[in-house]
């Protein structure tokens, strides 16, 4: 049975984020609502979720020791890992000694590097996944590529949103796919996964949640990615039966083996009535901003719920609904934002801006939401309400 204490008391019911961007920032105020303590931690000062939480910390949340030191001070009841890079031995470690890590530990750890999450949707639970290869040599990976052929998708092992990723579509391509990967992944230099390039006729985000009544879907989201991050999403994305089917039987498989209470953004690649397992987020993805217009309960909202143990009894969507991202390009610690009510002037639009307190080169820094009557329409809505805000660096 839940019970929610009083914040700041002695009986407060403690959340520390692990990651405290954008997503993170919408977890909070789904907590902040249910009367949680949320307690933001990350790499930087003033991010996102630091905003809206009762207390920040800013850490290298890479650093073991640090993080060990952050968690033993707060105490708090639910770790919820935001970002995938954390040093997810301590969350293990922390999670024997009786810490609650959402959904679990080894989630975060499995997940944390491509390897593990891969290695075990294609080779422990055989789900469909793309061909693929490890490498950490030059050598190796020229070799990793010639096995797997072209055109081919190279990744560092540790990297989200696109960053170190290409794709290599002739051998004239392989080396600077290396180059790219030593350099541009998060969490330094290192191992690249090669994966075969999947011809796939759309991909979705399936968001599986499980929560103390057992595990719900929410309807199949649509995206565009463009340069590995996403830049439009929509829902619901129309599926045939087979295939929604299908690519439910793979959530849950991978959300089952993986455990816990929480939101799983399942990233998946279909082809007719074929679907392929691409990664998982075992918290709210990027895509499913969206549901911050579609949806009565937000992926976000869902999440607090299941980390908190209360029910999910429905999930109503409201329709054919899309997101547009607001990407920012340059430098600047000041950046402002104008022109919003041109950008909100069309019914059934939103805007969140994230208070990003700096760019330097390209980052998201908000999202435009819009309800319409298609698919189509809302993300031509979407589009246009992002396309309308004016950004001054
Ligand atoms: N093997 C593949 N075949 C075809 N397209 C791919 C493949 N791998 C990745 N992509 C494309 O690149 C996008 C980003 O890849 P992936 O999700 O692995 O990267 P990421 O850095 O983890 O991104 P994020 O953290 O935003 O989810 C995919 O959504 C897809 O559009
Ligand atoms: N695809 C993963 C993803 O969308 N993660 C979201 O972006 C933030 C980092 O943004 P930043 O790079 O602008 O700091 C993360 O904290 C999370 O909210
Ligand atoms: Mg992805």
């Amino acid at each position: 049975m839940t019970v929610i204490g009083t914040p700041y008391a002695d009986d407060a019911t403690r959340v520390l984020l692990l990651g405290s961007g954008e997503l993170g920032k919408e977890v909070a105020i789904e907590l902040q609502r249910l009367g949680c303590e949320v307690i933001a931690v990350d790499r930087y000062d003033n991010a996102p979720a630091m905003q809206v939480a009762h207390r920040s910390h800013v850490i290298s949340m890479l650093d073991g020791q640090a993080l060990r030191e952050v968690i033993e001070a707060e105490q708090p009841d639910y770790i919820v890992p935001e970002i995938e890079a954390i040093a997810t031995p301590t969350l293990v470690e922390l999670e024997s000694e009786g810490y609650t890590v959402v959904p679990t530990a080894e989630a975060a750890r499995l997940t944390m590097d491509r390897e593990g999450i891969r290695r075990l949707a294609a080779e422990t639970l055989e789900l469909p996944t793309s061909p693929y290869r490890f490498a950490d040599t030059l050598e190796d990976y020229r070799a990793a590529v010639a096995a797997i052929g072209t055109p081919c998708v190279v990744k560092p092992v540790m990297s989200s949103s696109g960053k170190g990723q290409s794709l290599v579509r002739e051998s004239a391509d392989i080396d600077a796919a290396w180059e790219y990967a030593q350099s541009g992944g998060r969490a330094g230099q290192g191992r690249v996964i090669v994966e075969g390039f999947v011809d796939f006729d759309y991909e979705i985000t399936l968001l599986t949640v499980r929560h103390i009544d057992g595990t719900s879907f929410c309807e199949p989201i649509g995206h565009r990615q463009e340069a590995g991050d996403y830049r439009e999403s929509w829902q619901p994305q129309a599926m045939s039966e087979a295939a929604l089917a299908e690519a439910k039987r793979v959530a849950s498989t991978i959300t089952e083996a993986l455990g816990g209470h929480g939101v799983f953004g399942v990233e998946l690649f279909v082809k007719g009535d074929q679907v392929w397992f691409s990664e998982v987020s075992p918290r709210p993805h990027d895509t499913g901003l969206v549901t911050l217009i579609s949806q009565d309960l937000s992926e976000f909202a869902l999440h607090a719920r299941a980390i908190l143990g209360l029910p999910i009894p429905v999930i109503r969507q409201h329709g054919p609904s899309a997101s547009a991202v607001i990407l920012v390009q340059g430098q600047s610690a000041n950046v402002s934002f104008g022109n919003l009510g041109a950008a909100l002037v069309e019914p059934d639009t939103q805007l969140r801006l994230f208070g990003k307190p700096e760019v330097d080169g390209q980052r998201r820094m908000g999202v435009a939401l819009a309800l319409d009557e298609s698919i189509d329409t809302a993300v031509a809505k979407a589009v246009r309400a992002a396309g309308a805000v004016e950004v001054k660096l």
